[in-house]
């Protein structure tokens, strides 16, 4: 007898090695019954190639006759890590093959800003978070004017979109910004083997042409450790920046300055909410180029400058350091992230690569200086040796999941610098006021002299 729950043509169970007989009753059963294709994204469709099948079983057979298009599709791709696993998946946005490293990021929100964000250049980002692509993506979320990251690597990507800020699915999204991604694969697996042994790189590909040797290959002759991935983020030349958050997002709005700040900031793939919440907090901005000379820098005036977040190596950019160096104890200066790390050197400190690094929405931080703890966005694979930093420089945050330096601040030379996010997008907005405290810096010194 059929179970009530299962198709009524194909009986069950039945041995077809290769399918999900599973979802193949079901889904011929619907087929069967509507005659048209249960999911409607026109990349799902394409994906959809017409099949016909016959599935023999101990009690009879069925055949869908004609080509009838199958509502699942079948791993079309390989993501082959250094370890020399292999992870067969299925494709979505672009195809082709693609090396980077892989790392996690336990966000459970924010996939846009994360896919915009310049620091994941050179990277496969891995969500933990296993529903992906739910809300669609939308114009106002970018963190910058493209995707540089290496790919998408995902559980399960959402068949629709739902959210009323939706202007572009996340396949189509991907698509036309060349960016590969993948979904149907154990992402839980691949973040177990990335915490036991550390960030792998990987090759993502839908070419079936190319062998797993030579996938291998490629995995364990590509290296992000030592490259400058700064200057092919940044901007080429000067502009002023104005935009501020949108009202109806600004949740410190209360703490307005009637004065203005001149801020220049060092484009090393700054993201735009770094921008925006500078601007919301009363400064007048102008973003350089990674490349650009202290001394012009220095003969704008600015009351402050800022060193923002950016991909790859901090001790693969010795001229950024050497910049940083430059301006130190010229002006109040601010470092997010990457530029957290430049300053960390310019100041004699070294910087290590961590073992996973840290990639997500949810991490403690402990402010020292007044014992409050922070939930963080993060995103970083190197850190600040506290112990490498010479007397009078301060460890002011440390990361509560490993104690790692978190925060610096040398108040004889009017600076101070987070490794972590505090603009988030994605993420908590614990730590927004330190844009406030850099305002203060940037006052007191206009005051002073
Ligand atoms: N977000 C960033 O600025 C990242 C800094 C650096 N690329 C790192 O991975 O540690």
């Amino acid at each position: 007898m059929t179970h009530p729950r299962r198709s009524p043509l194909l009986p069950y169970p039945f041995p077809v090695s290769g399918f999900n007989t599973r979802r193949m009753a079901t889904n011929a059963m619907y087929l069967s019954v509507t005659n048209r294709p249960l999911l409607s994204r026109p990349d799902t469709i394409k994906a959809l190639q017409v099949r016909s099948f016959t599935v023999r079983c101990s009690t009879g057979s069925v055949s869908t006759g004609a080509a009838v298009p199958a509502p699942w599709k079948l791993a079309d791709a390989r993501l082959v890590l250094e370890d020399g696993s292999i992870w067969r998946a299925k494709s979505f946005g672009a195809t082709g093959t693609q090396v980077g490293e892989v790392v996690f990021n336990t966000s459970l929100t924010g996939y846009q800003e994360i896919l915009t964000d310049p620091s994941y250049a050179g990277q496969f980002v891995l969500m933990t978070n296993p529903h992906i692509g739910n809300t669609g993506v939308n114009i106002d979320d970018e963190e910058s004017i493209q995707c540089f990251l290496a790919g998408l690597i995902i559980r399960s990507l959402s068949i629709s979109t739902s959210n009323y800020r939706c202007t572009e699915s996340l396949s189509d999204y991907l698509s036309k910004r060349n960016i590969m991604g993948i979904y149907d694969v154990d992402t839980r697996a691949i973040t177990r083997r990335l915490r036991e042994d550390g960030s792998l790189i990987g090759v993502l590909s839908t070419e079936e042409s190319k062998t797993d040797e030579q996938l291998l290959e490629m995995s364990r002759t590509w290296d992000i450790v030592g490259v400058d991935l700064i200057s092919s983020v940044s901007c080429k030349k000067p502009y002023e920046w104005v935009e501020k958050t949108g009202s109806e997002w600004d949740f410190n709005s209360n703490r307005r300055h009637e004065e203005t700040f001149h801020v220049v900031a060092y484009d090393f793939g700054i993201k735009h909410n770094i921008l925006r919440r500078l601007a919301s907090y009363g400064c007048k901005i102008t973003v350089v180029p990674s490349t650009w000379p202290a001394t012009e820098t220095l003969k704008m005036k600015p009351d402050g400058v800022l060193f923002s977040n950016g991909p790859g190596d901090p001790s693969a950019v010795p001229y950024a350091v050497e910049t940083v160096k430059d301006i130190i104890g010229k002006v109040p200066i601010f470092g997010i992230c990457m530029g957290h790390q430049l300053l960390g050197q310019a100041l004699g400190g070294k910087t290590y690569k961590m073992k996973f690094g840290h990639h997500g929405g949810n991490h403690p931080v402990r402010n020292l200086r007044n014992g409050s703890v922070e939930i963080s966005a993060q995103n970083h694979n190197y850190a600040v040796d506290p112990e490498s930093l010479p007397s009078g420089v301060e460890v002011t945050h440390v990361n509560l999941n490993d104690g790692s330096c978190a925060g610096l601040a040398f108040p004889q030379q009017k600076l101070m610098s987070l490794q972590y996010h505090p603009e988030a997008s994605p993420g908590p907005h614990d730590s927004d006021l330190v844009f406030d405290h850099f305002v203060e810096l940037m006052r007191r010194e206009k005051q002073s002299s």
